[in-house]
């Protein structure tokens, strides 16, 4: 095994992914402690997240440069051609030669390859993105996969619905380093507060816009030993998550229903809303996951929540319109976060995608069913695809006349700008694109149950 400098974990920590199929994320979190200086740390996310996310143009860059395929080499060279060739092609601040020599360093501990590494690195310097793609009008999926690394079957469905130009900005800003933001608990601090608070501990931050207690923050190292964080004073949440509570709209003193709640961010953000008073039944199928949800309420002060463990298409316990608001968080494909999750959109396939929309369809309809009379329903994911959103919320409407949509134009915390936002907000839904609005890719839409009758 390579010895474990940040590039050495680098790769080490890809052949596992590559040979075990192991999740990036878990192992990132579970090394990466090793290495004591927080610069390195930062760098072995970056190399490790990058190489998974620009593979495929990564692959295609190196394949140009040599004479043998990709698959006759080692794991761990394939690992370190990728590691250099990123930092070559995608980080500014190493410069070229330093990220070769490096690659040839490592490469050392394979006898027969440094002279490879350092041929090829060397003339993916030389060439960088000066090299033959496909042709974009002739093949567009195929010029939009491997220049931006996005599998062809996905590349295809966006092109049939939104066209080249679009699909190219949506690929363009997938490939993104992601921003991290943070939800003030507003049980214990204002937002303000915090801003101050966090600036003492030494990070940047900015005020979010989309919701009152969103903040983005850069330049931290590890937050769980921030004393702010320890003190529960804020939560990890995207910001186009931190929508949807105020799109539910909950009261102090209401019943709520989170059907798919883990690990817990919309229920404790729920929670917050409500100022801890009255009561939410937040379920989940995964038992192991419930336990966050306790340990989150727990950190951010929160009394309110009462995991559950069940199938939210049979909500056991809960009664026929008991509830004042219903939150449906699907399982989703979570093709809207594609930025934010590096190897995401390698481990999606479409028949998966397919098969969905039933699943959220029956979780949907079951919780509507918990609706009060005048009650309300919000129905969320975090993907852009038709089927999990729109189509799907077009079916719920046909079958259930009790509900009416609710126009969001009012509800939401911020303003709409573009015309077409405005018209679905008209008619209870928002979908959230991240070349367009700068967020998360995130679909909402709300319902009230309304009595016919009457
Ligand atoms: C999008 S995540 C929820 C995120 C959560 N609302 C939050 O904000 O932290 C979807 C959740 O649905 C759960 N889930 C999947 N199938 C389910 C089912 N049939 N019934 C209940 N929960 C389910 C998953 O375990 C996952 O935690």
């Amino acid at each position: 095994m390579i010895k474990e400098t940040a590039r050495g974990m680098a790769v080490n920590l890809l052949t596992r992914v590559e040979v075990e199929g192991a999740y990036a994320n878990l192992l990132l979190q579970k090394n990466i402690s090793r290495l004591t200086d927080s610069r390195d740390r930062q760098f072995v996310t970056l190399l490790v997240n990058g190489v998974l996310k620009h593979r495929l143009t990564l692959d295609y860059a190196l394949r140009k440069h040599l004479s043998k395929p990709m698959s006759s080499l080692p794991h761990e060279v394939r690992a370190i051609l990728r590691i250099g060739a990123f930092q070559i092609l995608y980080v500014d601040k190493v410069p070229p030669a330093a990220a070769i020599n490096e690659s040839v360093e490592l490469a050392k501990n394979y006898p027969k390859f440094p002279g490879l590494v350092n041929v090829v690195l060397r003339k993916v310097m030389e060439k960088g993105w000066d090299i033959p793609w496909p042709d974009l009008k002739r093949e567009p999926a195929r010029y939009l996969s491997v220049r931006y690394s996005h599998p062809e079957w996905l590349i295809l469905r966006w092109l049939k619905r939104w066209g080249a130009q679009e699909t190219e900005a949506l690929c363009k800003v997938n490939n993104e380093p992601a921003q991290t933001w943070i939800r003030t608990n507003t049980l214990k601090i204002s937002r303000e507060a915090l801003k101050e608070r966090l600036i003492s501990e030494g990070i940047s931050v900015e005020l979010g816009l989309l919701v009152p207690e969103s903040l983005k923050i850069q330049d931290f190292g590890a937050l769980e030993q921030l004393a702010s964080f320890q003190e529960g004073l804020f939560t990890v949440q995207d910001e186009s998550s931190q929508l949807v509570a105020h799109v539910v709209d909950p009261k102090p003193g209401q019943s709520v229903l989170d059907t798919c709640s883990a690990p817990g961010g919309k229920s404790t953000h729920l929670a917050q809303l409500m100022q801890n008073k009255g009561e939410i039944q937040a379920f989940d199928i995964h038992n192991h996951k419930l336990e966050l949800i306790g340990q989150l309420a727990t950190k951010l002060g929160i009394t309110i929540i009462q995991p559950q463990f069940g199938d939210a298409r049979d909500l056991p316990g809960i009664r026929l319109e008991s509830q004042d608001r219903v939150l449906v968080d699907v399982p989703c494909s979570g093709l809207g976060v594609l930025r934010r999750r590096a190897d995401l959109r390698w481990q999606k396939e479409e028949q998966g995608l397919l098969e969905l929309p039933s699943l959220q369809f029956a979780i949907l309809e079951r919780a509507a069913s918990c609706v009060k009379d005048g009650g309300t329903l919000v129905y969320s994911t975090c993907t852009i695809e038709p089927e999990e959103n729109f189509e799907l919320v077009k079916k719920f409407r046909i079958a259930h006349p009790e509900f009416e949509p609710v126009n969001l134009v009012e509800d939401l915390p911020f303003k709409l700008e573009e015309k077409r936002d405005i018209q679905q907000a008209y008619k209870g839904m928002l979908q959230l694109m991240p070349h367009r609005h700068g967020t998360d890719g995130f679909f909402l839409a709300k319902f009230r149950r309304t009595n016919p009758q009457e």
